[in-house]
């Protein structure tokens, strides 16, 4: 396996005495999409700052793309807090550029990698726009080119869609996607589990600051599937044929059932067919990240 991009081992945070992180261990894989989850207060944002060198663990070390974090690595990062912050009377352009002049980039660079940015949002003409004139979603916008703009290792996006409309989280969807395809590793913090199961492909789960759950998201769903099968057939069902599966719902046409292993769902499928069953659809229903959640958190 390549070298993960964040190798995160044994992290301790404590804020006078309540424990917001502890012993907290995990690997983001390099050039994956990987989701950082878990309830309100569980760590996150305790595990970000320590990640981002905005405050210090008390205990364990991180690792970035193998070095031992380092005062360099900020350039390395780009950081979308959930509280967005960026100065109202500031104008777009001149805000973006001194943004990028702080992550490293000569006055130059910044200039033309803004200027693309803001073209390919179709924003080119909000360059002396003030902050304060945009609006919550178009101010989303500016935030996102300021944390890609240095193009860093490794991207942290906190709820990067909240007050988006849907054609602007598609576009910035589409963005993520991109950068990843470019290479860049990215993490992303949400409590919408619909947008884990579309965008993510490895998570973490803390809840009391504690890893309670990881790994890649189809391999968890597949940890706590618990061997529901849905079908849609045409006909009557034969008597018996049911015997070995435990009936969970029962629509005309459309059955769940439960099985024993995951194996016994062929059984069933045969003997379904070699009966005379006009089988429509056949499929396994795994459980949702959201039901995963709810089960580890409770
Ligand atoms: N500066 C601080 N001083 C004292 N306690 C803090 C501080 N920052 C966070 N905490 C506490 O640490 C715990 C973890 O908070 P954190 O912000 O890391 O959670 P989170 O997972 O990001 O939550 P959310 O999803 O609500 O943003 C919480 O109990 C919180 O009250």
């Amino acid at each position: 396996m390549s070298r993960p991009i964040l190798d995160i081992q044994n992290i301790v945070k404590t804020y006078e005495k309540h424990v917001a992180v502890n012993d907290v261990s995990f690997e983001v894989p390099a050039g994956s999409i990987f989701g950082l989850l878990g309830p309100n207060g569980a760590g996150k944002t305790s595990l970000i700052r320590i990640i981002t060198t905005i405050t210090r663990a008390d205990e364990g070390v991180v690792y970035l793309d193998g070095e031992k974090l380092n005062s360099r690595h900020p350039e390395e990062i780009g950081y979308m807090p959930e509280e967005r912050g960026l100065y109202r009377k500031m104008k777009v352009g001149e805000h973006l550029t001194y943004l990028a002049r702080l992550k490293g980039l000569s006055a130059k660079d910044a200039k033309t990698k803004i200027s693309a940015w803001m073209e390919k949002f179709g924003i080119e003409d909000w360059w002396d726009k003030k902050v304060e004139e945009l609006s919550k979603g178009m101010q989303q916008k500016i935030q996102f080119i300021a944390t890609v703009v240095h193009e860093p290792k490794l991207l942290i996006l906190d709820e990067p869609f909240s007050g988006l409309d849907p054609v602007n989280t598609n576009l910035i969807k589409d963005e993520i996607h991109s950068l990843r395809g470019k290479g860049m590793s990215i993490i992303f913090s949400t409590h919408r589990m619909e947008q884990v199961e579309e965008i993510c492909e490895h998570i973490v789960l803390i809840n009391k600051g504690e890893n309670v759950l990881e790994g890649k998201v189809s391999a968890v769903k597949d940890r706590f599937k618990q061997n529901l099968f849905e079908l849609e057939y045409e006909g009557e069902l034969p008597e018996g044929l049911l015997e070995r599966a435990k009936v969970i719902d029962q629509q005309p046409g459309r059955l769940t059932v439960q099985v024993a292993e995951t194996a016994e769902s062929n059984t069933l499928l045969r003997a379904m067919l070699d009966r005379g069953v006009f089988v429509k659809g056949f499929q396994e229903i795994l459980p949702t990240l959201n039901e995963i959640f709810i089960r580890q958190v409770n």
